[in-house]
């Protein structure tokens, strides 16, 4: 037990053992937090090393009024000397006198008949009068002071009391005991543990601080050494050093391979009209994608562009062969403000704002669909869109592109399967071969239809693809639940290590 106390505890045991017994001097003498020493002597307690006393201190001060007393003489006592042979009550026209009636009476100096106060003997010097000079003499508190005089004292108002806790510390003799074994034993030297040298590497490698203290203590300015064993076996402790959230490093990784191809980042509001997130992508307006139940619709309307063409579009197909949707567009429909549901609305309009070859760009960003959460579905995921528009840029390349990008995300079996959307013609989803998933879809791509892109002035074709990047985090990760990519599992994120190829 003995060798397991700490050098606080060691340094506090010392301390009660020279005499000092409360925390505050045992923290002043030894240069210590005054609550180290609490706790020190907390953990000295336990072992029974030292006992604690804990009582409550009462300490007392005079009011004005008091002191005031103390200079004068209470107003019994003035009125005692004033009464000379005996006085009539209504002689006593003085109210600081007055006041000194009652306790004149009561402490037996005077009796009063028939309105006549007489003396009664020499009035000694009272409890109350001895507190009240002590006081003033800055005496705080005596045991032996009369309880019944200080309570008088208290509440007559010319006494105020505090009370304050107070820690006592006693060694035990079982203290007394360990200190004496602890103790290096160093001849000549009174207080041999504060004047030890410091404990330097030269020392340990020569072994001379064994021979020094007996293999017990090194001292230096105040703090102790106590050499131990040192189990290289041990396990360590687990450490946690700070890194970056593994999603956001699979993020950051991507945006890297999209910049080293050659693109150009570009970032779009997550609240945009319904204009941008559907019409200009010639989805129509009864699209089962844009009902309430898949889309978060906000309680708002916003700016949109002169939208003649794409109304035509909508309608009757323009000039480009169509035949568009029939029916009537509506200009309110297309203001209202949604969360985006892809962000392929950013990329229209990126194209609409650069409708001259050529463009490619690529954002990597949030967007929200009214989904039942669970394991595989989240309401808010990241996509990864792009798009490139040149002269003679066709579907191969599309193809080429995502291969190659794939490939460098580190899934080197890709195939297409042909899709659809509403704003590409072909459109096809890409698929990856996962060993013991199989091939997994991840995501979307084709040409932008004419429709999409002549009532914008564009005209050369416009490759563009949105890929699921939560989708492909649970494939890196590992993860069988998408949650994971949204909470702060503390527990996850740690075992999560920065080695991990993503
Ligand atoms: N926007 C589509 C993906 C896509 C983007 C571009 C072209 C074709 C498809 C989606 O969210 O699934």
């Amino acid at each position: 037990m003995l060798s397991d106390l700490s050098n606080n505890e060691f340094l506090v045991l010392k301390a009660i053992s020279e005499g000092l017994s409360d925390p505050q001097s045992i923290a002043e003498k030894r240069q210590m937090k005054i609550e180290a020493a609490r706790a020190a002597a907390d953990l000295l307690a336990e072992q029974g090393l030292i006992q604690v006393d804990k009582s409550v201190n009462e300490t007392f001060s005079l009011t004005d009024e008091g002191a005031a007393y103390v200079r004068e003489g209470l107003p019994e006592r003035r009125l005692l000397l004033s009464l000379g042979g005996g006085m009539h009550m209504s002689e006593v026209k003085d109210p600081a006198l007055k006041i000194g009636l009652g306790w004149l009476r009561k402490k037996g100096w005077a009796a009063i008949e028939g309105g006549m106060i007489k003396p009664l003997k020499d009035a000694d010097k009272g409890e109350d009068e001895l507190i009240l000079e002590a006081l003033s003499d800055g005496v705080s508190s005596n045991p032996k002071w009369d309880e019944k005089a200080l309570a008088a004292l208290k509440s007559r108002g010319l006494v105020t009391s505090s009370k304050s806790k107070e820690w006592r510390y006693i060694i035990t003799e079982a203290g007394s005991l360990a200190i004496t074994k602890l103790e290096p034993k160093r001849s000549g030297t009174k207080n041999a543990v504060l004047d030890m040298p410091a404990l330097t590497a030269e020392m340990i490698k020569s072994g001379e601080w064994q021979d020094d203290v007996d293999g017990l203590y090194l001292g230096y300015r105040g703090s102790v050494y106590r050499p131990r064993p040192y189990d290289v076996s041990l396990p360590a402790d687990r450490i946690f050093p700070g890194k970056r959230h593994p999603y956001q490093r699979l993020i950051d990784n991507m945006r890297e391979i999209m910049l080293e191809m050659g693109f150009v980042e570009i970032k779009g509001p997550i609240v945009q009209t319904s204009f941008w997130n559907f019409d200009a992508l010639f989805q129509p307006q009864d699209h089962p994608a844009r009902e309430m139940q898949d889309t978060f619709y906000l309680n708002s309307q916003g700016d949109i562009p002169d939208y003649a063409r794409i109304k035509e579009m909508h309608e009757c197909g323009g000039s480009v062969g169509s035949t568009g949707w029939g029916g009537c567009w509506s200009p309110e429909v297309a203001r209202q403000e949604v969360l985006r549901t892809h962000t392929t609305g950013v990329t229209i309009k990126y194209l609409a704002e650069h409708p001259r070859p050529p463009v490619k760009a690529f954002g990597i960003d949030r967007v929200y669909r009214r989904e039942a959460i669970d394991s595989t579905h989240t309401p808010e995921f990241e996509q990864l869109e792009g798009i490139v528009m040149d002269e003679s840029v066709s579907f191969c390349h599309l193809l080429g592109i995502l291969k190659e990008f794939y490939g460098k995300m580190g899934f080197e079996e890709v195939r297409f399967r042909p899709g659809y959307f509403p704003y590409t013609e072909p459109s096809v989803e890409p698929e990856v071969y996962i060993d013991g998933l199989g091939w997994v879809e991840l995501g979307g791509a084709g040409v932008f239809r004419k429709e999409v892109t002549a009532p914008f002035g564009i005209d050369h074709p416009v490759l563009a693809w949105g890929l699921g990047v939560s989708r492909v985090a649970m494939l890196r990760l590992g993860l069988k639940d998408l949650r994971l990519l949204y909470q702060s599992d503390i527990e996850w994120l740690r075992q999560t290590p920065v080695s991990i190829k993503l």
